[in-house]
């Protein structure tokens, strides 16, 4: 029999959107392979028999008073190159921002120490944040995107890694674009094996994704190839779809139709299939990756800057789309997926009020779309899962134990959020986690059963 390790402790989760379970003092039956096995409850007969014996066995995890689990956090979209740029430059409308800023930046990346460095801290400021698994952008060089895969594996990050491609002579600077298609596909191939040799090491998984930029900057050939390369070798996808009204235009002009519809069109929607932004998808789109399982990526602080509009999440999530959460990096600043859950809600509640003060309230706002704090911690976890399709984001039995031990209440002041005796139910204490929590107050993470971080 494998041997487990027990972990005893207080837990969040929420396995249905809009509700949370809290697990009290529970026992985690975690297999060798990271996966739980088993959550034993207070009442249950063997409660006190599997504590017994993990103790004796030197096997069992503990936390002090105070401290509580939540799912590690699945970031859906960050643009691992554009890490130094995050904070900087935030000013200008996404076609300048892209050409001015971003892809003089990105073209660094051919520099494979460069990456290294860069790639080595994102990952460590992530897991800090209780983000366990992330979907990634790279650059158009795959030497150094595979850099990142190691970076992941080192620290024991789950990490789903793109090749960018970019092959439209016509859109993309000489200095950075890939030189030709052909070459644009067989490097995406080629990354693709060596990724799924590096997974071999990886227990927590390091996954190779299809990675058309977004359809401005690929040809028809180039995106027709992915579509193809995902298909053979069952790989997830990621792009941009429908975030700027400059993209949307520049889609209509081109194709006469939605991108949602000319990604469908190239074969890259899908289970494995997840889209940034959607902030113009309208009903036929939603509809669209609802039929498909296409889930989008939801980045509410990016949104703010470079979306021209408010994803309208709650009826998205109506008609049947799957949403997780990302932060953006650097067209959001934020690496943590802890302030783009008070942005998801702060945006949805702009939405639903609306904010010209000079129409009557019911013509300012979209009624029905503000989202609660609960909502968002399912986006950031159940969600995230699902949009992966993958067995993560709650605790649950045949999931990997990925989790973030959050100590609220500790000796070690000023990173302790006491309740005065007050606002101490369950759900008050998650939402002042999800409010207040601090990077501080992450103590542990742990990815797959392992211990990955901690910061006592
Ligand atoms: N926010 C954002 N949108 C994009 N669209 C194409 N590339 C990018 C990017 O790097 N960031
Ligand atoms: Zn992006």
């Amino acid at each position: 029999m494998n041997r487990l390790q027990i972990i005893q402790a207080n837990a969040f989760h929420s396995p249905k959107y809009g509700k949370i379970e809290f697990l009290e003092n529970v026992l985690f039956c975690v297999d060798a392979k990271g996966v739980i096995q088993d959550i034993i409850h207070t009442d249950h007969p063997d409660y006190l028999q599997v504590l017994a014996s993990a103790k004796e066995a030197g096997n069992l995890q503990t936390y002090p008073k105070g401290s509580y689990l939540l799912p590690g956090f699945i970031d859906l979209h960050v643009h691992a190159p554009q890490w130094p740029q995050a904070g900087v430059a935030l000013d200008r409308p996404l076609y300048d921002w892209l050409n001015q800023c971003t892809f003089p930046l990105e073209a660094k990346y051919a520099d494979l120490n460069f990456a290294r460095e860069v790639y080595t801290d994102l990952v460590h400021q992530l897991l800090q944040r209780g983000t366990t698994t992330v979907l990634y952008f790279g650059s158009i060089h795959s030497d150094s995107c595979l850099e990142l895969a190691k970076a992941c594996i080192q620290q024991g990050q789950r990490g789903l890694v793109g090749k960018v491609v970019m092959d439209d002579p016509k859109q993309n600077p000489e200095y950075y674009r890939d030189s030709s298609t052909q070459e644009a596909l067989a490097e995406t191939e080629r990354f693709i094996l060596k990724m799924l040799e590096l997974n071999q090491s990886a227990p927590q998984g390091v996954y190779p994704v299809v990675t058309p930029r977004f359809i401005p900057s690929c040809t028809d050939e180039a995106l027709k190839g992915l579509g193809e390369l995902a298909q053979k070798y069952d790989v997830h996808i990621q792009s941009h779809c429908s975030e700027s009204d400059w993209e949307h235009e520049h889609v209509h002009t081109r194709f006469g139709k939605t991108d949602s519809q000319a990604l469908h069109d190239f074969g890259l929607l899908g289970k494995k299939s997840v889209m940034a932004h959607c902030t113009f998808l309208g009903e036929d789109g939603a509809k669209l990756f609802a039929q498909t399982g296409t889930a989008i990526a939801h980045c509410p602080i990016s949104n703010a800057y470079f979306g021209n509009s408010v994803l309208p999440t709650a009826s998205l999530q109506k008609l049947g789309v799957d949403i997780g959460l990302g932060t953006d990096i650097s067209g959001g600043f934020s690496p943590s997926l802890y302030d783009n859950l008070k942005q998801a809600v702060i945006s949805s509640r702009m939405l639903e009020d609306g904010v010209d003060s000079t129409k009557p309230p019911e013509e300012r706002g979209l009624a029905d779309s503000r989202i609660s704090i609960i909502e968002a911690f399912w986006h950031a976890t159940t969600g995230g899962g699902k949009a992966l399709s993958l067995p993560i984001g709650q605790f649950k039995k045949e999931f990997a134990f990925d989790a973030q031990v959050v100590q609220i209440d500790s000796q070690n002041k000023p990173y302790t959020m006491p309740d005065f005796g007050l606002f101490n139910s369950e759900e008050e204490i998650l939402q002042k986690i999800l409010y207040l929590a601090t990077p501080q107050m992450i103590r542990e993470v742990w990815v797959q059963g392992k211990k990955v971080y901690t910061n006592h």
